[in-house]
């Protein structure tokens, strides 16, 4: 075996985590190689550096949902006295999606110049571990190479999983590896899941057009403020959109003129209709099966995903782990790229500061959108006590909404959640426009550990959705606020 080349730091997979870790790495003055490869998905699609946020997650999926918003403006504008606004207009998908491709191509390419800046050696090749320090490198056309690394980084990601037993259900249905790519409208979409990608993908087709059902096994966001949830799913009902609840699907057909005839189970009633497009979204499995992780004694759990310690190392010394592919982790970009800083701060920068998990903020981007930090009412009293913990809400209607018809008043809402014995702060819900914005400024509070004296004794910005935080009514458990101080 010819070594081609050495490296201090060699990262396997180019998305959001292993990036992060490879240009940080590089700053410190390491030598640093990267390989990414993307296999292309049933359907064939295939994309760039950047990983799956760049190509086929928050990026697209945030921007298809503010082509989905837009729509809804084009009615409110007649509401707001704009004249002409109301010309029926039809989307047109191409335009859209070539708009967002093209910016998605640009990111791939400042990604590849980033790379070369840091003088980060690019591969756009298949990688697997040879041994713990050797990795393998295969082309495109099978070519192979090996380089040798005193640290290897697995920043692997993962790809869409399929719920099993519909014979080739890949063939048959689409994920979200596809939805973004797809050249066609997808028409008449029947989405199964209910968490993240279920409802922002559900939520933006049915705003650009598309008559979009959802299919949920159970409950809509499991883990999240089963309140909001509710009302989400109030909000996008009143949208247009279908939820089939209880139900799941067993047996999807393609019948003619390409369509297909879907059959599922609701509460053991068999029931079957047509559908243009079947989107599967009931969750993501780690992209560690081609690896050789075994062969080298990289521990995985039952479904491939990397265990790791809380620094990140893996059951082999010199070899770590970041992002999605790691057991127990957040699965978002930004905490995939946190991780990959601070490893490679402690590996080369003699830095030991570790990831904290604690109050991760997160949105979710269903049509009225949902942003969260700390615990959910449920995992509050779960952890504590009833007594333990004070809910506080307000459910309120937008100032701008006044001016419309079409929202409806009780949609929206704030909840805070505050420990009794220390005023602390432990979660903070909101439901209603631009909820990661306004989410993200009250994460910094949350993190620091205010109290809700100190939230109380903070001035609100006048009209704002953001200043409801501060007319919050007290709903559970006794009220018994400190005195206010600046
Ligand atoms: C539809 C959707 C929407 C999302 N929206 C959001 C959002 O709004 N906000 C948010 O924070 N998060 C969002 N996420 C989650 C976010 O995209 C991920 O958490 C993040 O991309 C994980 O980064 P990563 O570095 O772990 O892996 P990835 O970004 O998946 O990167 C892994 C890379 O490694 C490559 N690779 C795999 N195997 C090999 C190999 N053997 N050799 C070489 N290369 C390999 C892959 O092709 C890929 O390019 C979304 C996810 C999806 C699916
Ligand atoms: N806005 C964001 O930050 C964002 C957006 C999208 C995705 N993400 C990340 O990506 C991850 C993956 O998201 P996701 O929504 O694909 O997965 P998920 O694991 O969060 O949810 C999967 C959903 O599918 C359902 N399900 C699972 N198996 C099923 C089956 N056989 N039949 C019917 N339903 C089934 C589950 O009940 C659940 O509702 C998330 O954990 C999240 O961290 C983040």
């Amino acid at each position: 075996m010819q070594i081609t080349q050495e490296f201090d730091f060699f990262v396997i997979g180019g998305g959001s985590g292993g990036l992060a870790a490879a240009k940080q790495a590089a700053s410190q003055g390491a030598k640093v190689g990267l390989a990414d490869f993307v296999k292309p998905s049933p359907l064939g699609t295939k994309w760039g550096l950047g990983g799956t946020c760049v190509n086929v997650g928050c990026i697209p999926k945030k921007l298809m949902h503010f082509a989905a918003l837009a729509g809804e403006l084009r009615k409110d504008q007649v509401e707001a006295g704009w004249i002409n606004a109301d010309i029926k207009g039809k989307h047109d998908w191409n335009r859209m999606t070539e708009n967002v491709r093209s910016h998605i191509k640009k990111l791939n390419f400042q990604y590849k110049n980033q790379l070369n800046n840091k003088e980060v050696k690019y591969y756009n090749k298949l990688a697997e571990l040879e041994k713990s320090n050797i990795v393998k490198l295969i082309d495109k056309d099978g070519g192979v190479e090996f380089v040798k690394s005193k640290f290897i980084l697995i920043a692997v990601g993962g790809r869409p999983s399929y719920p099993e037993d519909i014979p080739e259900i890949e063939k048959k249905v689409i994920t979200s590896d596809d939805l973004f790519w797809l050249p066609n409208n997808p028409g008449k979409t029947l989405v199964v899941g209910a968490s993240y990608v279920a409802l922002e993908c559900g939520g933006f087709l049915n705003g650009l057009g598309c008559d979009s059902s959802i299919m949920v096994r159970s409950i809509l966001l499991r883990g999240f403020d089963q309140e909001i949830a509710g009302k989400i799913e109030d909000y996008m009902v009143e949208s247009g959109i279908k939820f089939i609840k209880e139900a799941i699907p067993i047996n999807i057909e393609v019948i003619e003129h390409n369509r297909r005839l879907v059959t599922w189970k609701q509460k053991g009633v068999q029931h079957s209709d047509t559908f243009d497009t079947v989107l599967i979204a009931t969750g993501r499995k780690s992209d560690t099966s081609k690896l050789n992780l075994e062969r080298v004694g990289v521990k995985t759990n039952k479904n491939g995903k990397i265990i790791c310690t809380i620094d990140d190392r893996t059951s082999v010394a010199n070899i770590y782990a970041i992002g999605d592919c790691v057991e127990g982790r957040p699965e978002l970009t930004p905490t995939a790229i946190k991780c990959g800083q601070l490893l490679a701060n402690r590996l080369f920068g003699g830095q030991k500061k570790m990831m904290c998990y604690q109050f991760i903020p997160t949105t979710v981007f269903t049509p009225l959108e949902y942003g969260c930090i700390g615990y959910s009412e449920e995992e509050a009293i779960n952890k504590f006590t009833q007594n333990e913990i004070i809910i506080y809400h307000s459910i309120f209607k937008p100032l701008e909404w006044n001016l419309l018809e079409s929202h409806y008043a009780q949609a929206c809402m704030i909840k805070l959640i505050v420990m009794v014995s220390t005023r602390r702060v432990i979660g903070l819900h909101y439901l209603g426009p631009n909820a990661g914005e306004v989410v993200q400024g009250y994460a910094v509070a949350i993190k620091l550990g205010a109290t809700k004296e100190q939230f109380d004794a903070t001035i609100g910005i006048h009209p704002t959705c953001s200043e409801e935080i501060l007319t919050l009514t007290a709903v559970k458990g006794i009220d018994n606020p400190q005195k206010e101080g600046c």
